[in-house]
């Protein structure tokens, strides 16, 4: 999104037309020490039928001396539709037209336009102060977060169309300003907390101030976050770990690893299991305070907390808007009256995204009292206009007079407007010239390039995904002793394969063998890798936003962060296996390439997280493509039949798959100039030869591989493909992060 700063005196000037334009503007001077909107009482005697109404006068000049954040003709549809509130204002109105002839035009070709249904949020021009919270109030479905995205610039591409411009005026400075999510001028708290579990908020904010504040010194950035852990009331869980909320246990793991028991000892010990709901959310607006934001957006800050937390993160956005001087806007669900009472602002919405008020919250029940809808005096005000705005869609009578109250409301709302008349409309044309050609301005400092910067990213990126990893200590200990448990279990039920037994019974068992090492190890590191990556995925997105770091940065700290550990269960099988059975294979061999495949399967598991926007879709689509590839990696226990001609489709799946490349490996290397034991007589010998399908009367090694198709097959060879492969996941990996991601809408 692209919010230009406005320089005052451009203000001033629109100040001085709407002065003239409007008669209203006299109730400015009486009401001149108020410093919000206002919503004239003076009435305004309007169409013929109507009786008296108020019009909601602006202060322009109070407002813009303040600055604020201001949107002009903002409307997202369905499908595109360059539709002006002024258009808009003459639907509802049906009267003759008093716009100019431009807006006609785009009205007339564009009649699906006009539909209630092309739209999410209906085009409307609107202000907020800085200093001051607004908050944006409607019942489920109307359009609060639709509006907010749109201001923050957090719409994504593909489907939706945002129209229109948003700029701010900083109330103070003459130069115009390009003000992004990327360059830390938007802070935008989303409905979700996303962290990592394993880190502790201290951390957490030490990380995002190195990606964020990299031109600050380290003491700077420590100092900065010692502020904001006081300032927020985050002192006395700094040293916790911030727990899965997801999770019964609050987080899991049993502390311990990388610096968790200081950490967990200083929090109180064992009882320090996670952050309560409260505390992460103060941990958001922390997150998104590290850098100065010039506006901050808050979607749905309450939800679930009890309300005396909810009470507390209001009070705290008020308290920040107030204290940085910025517009805070936040969507609110049915706000208590004490939270209403804490609100400077509100924008009320009604289904399909028709605003219905927006402007001072005090002058709100005085302004709905003129038109008819006046608050009895035992009811939050915030309650009373959410009804106002109801459907009730289970009785289509009382359904159809709500739809018609909902109109008249956003009707009166849109006329009541002075700054959208048709001067104002040009004034938004001229300001979006104004945000087109200062596009250049402000170029963000994190994307230039320079060896330190990259390798100071990398390394806090390193660190924090090395905590995430070794920290989770029972998972770890799982991990370790399900390698260890799964080859002694294999060692038991192929008890063929032993020092002791004959090789030539063994051979079947052999390839079963190494077959199910390969199957366990895949499925074990592709079904962490894709758990860890969607669980990371909300974090990722949000630091990607403000390009806090590069895909390729993320990418490769992950790989050295986690592939070492992951490799090394692969390690422990191999060697519990070796030790355990009489398998033909160096220690080393079995080792190499268990721990080359481990590795290749979590590159398959990164590629695919890369490009899952969920953990259910990760799961949803890594569990069939792992099944497939697996099947085509398996060797046919019964013989490869050279004769018939290969399935291309299969040959070329099979290529891509880590399970086949290790088993053929691991045969090869297995088999390869076997010699099977001669010290029988004659019957002796041909008894003990294997006697199954494609096996039957192999008489060594060489003849074993013939049969299973691999008779040309070199282990080196084998393994530098598996090696390509694993570098081939990877860099599709690094394309999906970087280019499959979501794309936001410039407004
Ligand atoms: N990409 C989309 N395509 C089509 N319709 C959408 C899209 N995103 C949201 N909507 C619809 O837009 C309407 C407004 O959604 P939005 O999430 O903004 O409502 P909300 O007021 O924030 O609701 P709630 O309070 O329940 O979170 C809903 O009817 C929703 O189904």
């Amino acid at each position: 999104m692209h919010v230009t700063l406005v320089p005052d005196d451009v203000f001033k000037e629109e100040t001085a037309l709407l002065r003239m334009n409007t008669a209203l503007m006299i109730q400015l001077l009486i009401g001149a020490c108020a410093l919000q909107y206002r919503y004239s009482h003076a009435a305004e005697k309007v169409d013929n039928n109507e009786t008296t109404s108020t019009s909601i006068n602006e202060e322009h000049s109070t407002h813009y001396e303040r600055g604020g954040l201001r949107w002009c003709n903002l409307g997202v549809s369905v499908t595109s539709c360059p539709l002006t509130t002024a258009a808009m204002l003459d639907k509802y109105s049906n009267a003759a037209s008093t716009i100019d002839s431009i807006y006609d035009d785009i009205t007339k070709n564009n009649d699906h336009c006009l539909e209630d249904s092309s739209w999410l949020l209906h085009p409307t021009s609107g202000y907020v102060p800085r200093g001051s919270l607004c908050g944006i109030i409607g019942p489920s479905g109307a359009g609060k977060t639709t509006f907010l995205n749109s201001l923050g610039g957090a719409t994504v591409n593909g489907g939706l169309h945002v129209t229109g411009t948003i700029y701010y005026d900083d109330g103070e400075q003459q130069q115009s300003q390009r003000l992004s999510q990327q360059n830390g001028d938007i802070a935008y708290l989303s409905q979700h907390d996303n962290f990592f579990a394993m880190l502790t908020p201290r951390e957490t904010l030490e990380f995002a101030a190195k990606l964020q504040n990299q031109n600050k010194k380290i003491d700077d950035n420590k100092e900065l976050v010692e502020k904001k852990l006081s300032s927020l009331g985050l002192l006395h869980v700094a040293d916790r770990r911030i727990g899965d909320r997801t999770k019964l246990d609050g987080g899991g793991g049993g502390g311990g690893g990388f610096g968790l028991k200081k950490a967990t000892k200083r929090a109180g010990g064992g009882a320090a299991s996670g952050l309560s709901g409260g505390e992460r959310r103060r941990l958001s607006v922390a997150l998104e305070l590290m850098t100065e934001p010039k506006i901050f957006l808050a979607d749905e800050p309450t939800t679930g907390l009890d309300s005396s937390q909810a009470g507390k993160v209001v009070n705290l956005i008020s308290k920040l808007a107030k204290d940085r001087n910025i517009p805070s806007i936040c969507t609110l669900h049915q706000p208590k009256s004490s939270i209403w009472k804490m609100l400077d602002e509100f924008i009320l919405l009604a289904p399909g995204g028709k605003m219905c008020y927006a402007g001072n919250r005090n002058d709100a029940t005085a302004y709905f009292k003129e038109i008819g809808y006046e608050c009895p005096h035992d009811t939050n005000p915030a309650e009373w206009f959410i009804d106002l705005v109801t459907i009730d869609t289970d009785d289509l009578e009382q359904g159809t007079k709500d739809i018609d109250r909902i109109n008249f409301l956003h009707h009166r709302f849109l006329k009541s407007c002075t700054s959208l008349h048709a001067g104002d409309e040009q004034a938004c044309l001229d300001k979006q010239q104004l945000a087109t050609n200062s596009k250049d301005a402000g170029t963000d400092n994190r994307k230039m390039f320079s060896i330190s910067r990259t390798l100071q990213r990398f390394g806090a990126l390193f660190q924090r995904s090395l905590r995430q990893n070794i920290r989770n200590t029972r998972v770890l200990m799982l991990r370790l002793g399900a390698a260890v448990l799964q080859a002694k279990l294999f060692a038991s039920i192929f008890k063929s394969v032993r020092h002791d037994k004959s090789l030539t019974k063994s051979i079947a068992d052999r390839v079963a063998l190494l077959t199910y090492g390969c199957i366990n190890l895949s499925i074990m590191a592709l079904m962490k890798t894709l758990d860890l990556f969607a669980k990371e995925r909300g974090v990722v997105l949000r630091e990607q936003m403000r390009s806090s770091y590069s895909s390729l940065e993320y990418l490769l700290a992950k790989v050295f962060a986690e592939m070492p550990l992951d490799a090394s269960f692969a390690l422990i099988f191999a060697s519990v296996l070796k030790k355990l059975t009489g398998l033909r294979s160096s220690m080393g061999t079995l080792m190499k390439t268990y721990c080359l495949m481990t590795i290749s399967s979590v590159s398959l598991g990164f590629a695919i997280g890369s490009i899952a926007s969920t953990a259910e879709t990760a799961m949803a689509l890594g569990v069939p493509v792992l099944v497939i590839l697996m099947v085509v990696g398996v060797i046919n226990p019964s013989g490869v039949n050279t004769d018939e001609a290969p399935n291309l489709v299969m040959e070329w799946i099979k290529l891509f798959s880590p399970i086949k490349w290790a088993i053929e490996a691991l045969v090869t290397a297995e088999f390869r100039g076997m010699t099977f034991e001669k010290d029988r007589d004659f019957w002796g010998n041909l008894k003990e030869l294997p006697r199954m399908g494609g096996l039957a009367m192999v008489r060594d090694g060489d003849e074993v591989l013939d049969a299973l198709g691999l008779g040309n097959a070199n282990y080196n060879k084998i393994m530098s493909n598996l090696a390509k492969l694993t570098g081939s996941f990877l860099m599709f990996s690094w394309m999906g992060l970087a280019f499959g991601g979501p794309k936001f809408q410039q407004t």
